[in-house]
C-alpha cells in the first residue's frame, strides 16, 4: 500500500538551487514507481529570503516546516556575506535556528564509498578500500550556539563552547544504537585534554559507555582524529562528537568518498527529519551547472528511509546511483584523467542518467 506525505523543499542558494531539483525529482520517481502520493511545498530560507524578506528563516518557512512530514534542504550562503564580516543578518542564521527550532540535535553523516570512485579520491585506493564510517555530529549546541561577544571597542571577540549533560547524552545513546547494528565500535572525538566542555562530554559518554559493554569504545582528540581519519580510515565504524569537530571532520571525511558532491546527511531529533548534502552553496561553482547532484539524490535515498520506513525504496535510489557510476558517468569533481570526456556531465544530465536507471 502506498503512503501519503507531505514533503516541504528548501533549495536556498547556489549550488543548494541546482543540486536539490534533482533530489526532489528521486522523490517524485519513487512515488510515481511505488504508488506513493507525495506532496511538496516549498519554502525560502538563506540569502534568497533575506533579499525577499529581510528574515533568512522566515517564519512562514519555520510553519510549513513544522507542518511537514519531511523536509529536503540544498545550501544556504553568499560570497556577499563571507567577504564581509560585518554584516549582522546572514544565511548561515537561517539554519542554525531551523535546527534549534526543530529540536534536530543528531546529524547523521554516512561515509559512503561506492566502489567505482575508489579512484575518485586523492587517498591511495589500498587505504579507502573497504572504508565505511557513520558520523553522529551533535548539532544544536557547542561554539555555534553559546553567546557571541565583541567588546566595545570591536578588539576582542568570543564564542562560548558550552555543552550540558543532556545534549551530549542523548547524542551518544542514538551513536551506541547505530554501533549496535553495524562493527560495534564506537570513537568518542573531542579535546578533552584541554577544554572542560570537553571533559564533561568524555565524562557523559564514558557513562553512557556503559549501557552499551558490547559496543567497543575508545576515545580520540581531535588532532589525532583528524590525521588517523586520512591515515587509516577503515579502523573508524562510529563516530561520535561535537557540532564543531563534526563539521570540520566530515567535510575531511568526504575525501574518503571522493568528493563532497558524494555526501549526504540526516538531520534529526525532536520532531521532523531533515535532510541535506553535507556541502554548501560553492560559489566557486555556481550558475555553471557542473555541481554534483548526487549529494542531494542520496540524501533524498535517507528521507525515504529514515522519515518514511522506505527502506527498499531507498535502497532503490542507492543502487540507481551506483549503476550511473558503473556506467562511468562522472561529474568534474569526481572524474580523473583516464575519464572519457563525453562521461564527465554536468548537473543536469548527471541527473538524467539516475533517474534512467531508477525506472
Ligand atoms: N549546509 C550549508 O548550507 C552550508 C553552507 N555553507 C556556506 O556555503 C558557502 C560556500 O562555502 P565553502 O566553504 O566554499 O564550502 P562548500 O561546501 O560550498 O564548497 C567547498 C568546495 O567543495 C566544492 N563542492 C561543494 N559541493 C559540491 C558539489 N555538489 N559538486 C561539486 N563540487 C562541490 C565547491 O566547489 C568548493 O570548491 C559559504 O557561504 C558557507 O557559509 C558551507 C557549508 C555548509
Ligand atoms: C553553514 C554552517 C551553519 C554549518 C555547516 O557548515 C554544516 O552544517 O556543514
Ligand atoms: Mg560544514
Amino acid at each position: 500500500m502506498g503512503v501519503t506525505k507531505k514533503i516541504l523543499v528548501i533549495p536556498g542558494d547556489g549550488i543548494g538551487q541546482e543540486v536539490t531539483a534533482w533530489g526532489k525529482k528521486v522523490l517524485e520517481t519513487i512515488a510515481a514507481n511505488y504508488k506513493h502520493t507525495f506532496t511538496f511545498d516549498e519554502g525560502m530560507m538563506g540569502h534568497v529570503a533575506i533579499e525577499a524578506t529581510g528574515d533568512p528563516l522566515p517564519e512562514e518557512t519555520l510553519n510549513k516546516a513544522r507542518q511537514s512530514d519531511a523536509i529536503l534542504f540544498g545550501a544556504i550562503g553568499h560570497a556577499k556575506y563571507d567577504n564581509d564580516p560585518t554584516l549582522k543578518v546572514r544565511p548561515e542564521q537561517g539554519l542554525l535556528k531551523i535546527r534549534k527550532e526543530l529540536g534536530l540535535y543528531a546529524n547523521l553523516r554516512p561515509i559512503k564509498l561506492f566502489d567505482d570512485l575508489l579512484q575518485a579520491s586523492s587517498i591511495k585506493p589500498e587505504i579507502l578500500q573497504g572504508a565505511d564510517i557513520l558520523f553522529f555530529r551533535e548539532l544544536t549546541g557547542d561554539v555555534y550556539f553559546g553567546e557571541k561577544k565583541r567588546s566595545d571597542d570591536r578588539a576582542t571577540a568570543s564564542d562560548l563552547m558550552i555543552y550540558h549533560k543532556y545534549e551530549v547524552e542523548r547524542i551518544a545513546r542514538r551513536a551506541y544504537e547505530a554501533a549496535r547494528t553495524r562493527r560495534k565500535k564506537l570513537c568518542s572525538v573531542d579535546k578533552a585534554n584541554v577544554l572542560e566542555a570537553s571533559r564533561l562530554w568524555r565524562e557523559v559518554v564514558q557513562e553512557v559507555a556503559k549501557e552499551y559493554p558490547d559496543v567497543e569504545t575508545e576515545h580520540m582528540f581531535i588532532d589525532n582524529a583528524a590525521m588517523q581519519l586520512i591515515k587509516d580510515p577503515k579502523r573508524f565504524d562510529v563516530v561520535v562528537t561535537g557540532n564543531l569537530f563534526g563539521d570540520i571532520l566530515t567535510d575531511e571525511a568526504s575525501q574518503i568518498a571522493g568528493s563532497m558532491g558524494m555526501l549526504a546527511s540526516a538531520s534529526v531529533g525532536d520532531s521532523v527529519g531533515f535532510y541535506e548534502p553535507i556541502h554548501g552553496s560553492a560559489h566557486d561553482i555556481t550558475g555553471k551547472g557542473i555541481a554534483n547532484p548526487l549529494a542531494s539524490m542520496l540524501s533524498a535515498a535517507l528521507l525515504l528511509d529514515i522519515s518514511f520506513g522506505l527502506k527498499e525504496e531507498s535502497q532503490r535510489v542507492i543502487r540507481a546511483v551506483d549503476a550511473t557510476l558503473r556506467q562511468g558517468f562522472r561529474t568534474m569533481d569526481i572524474a580523473n584523467k583516464h575519464t572519457p570526456n563525453d562521461f564527465v556531465l554536468g548537473t543536469d544530465a548527471m541527473g538524467t542518467q539516475v533517474l534512467k536507471n531508477l525506472n
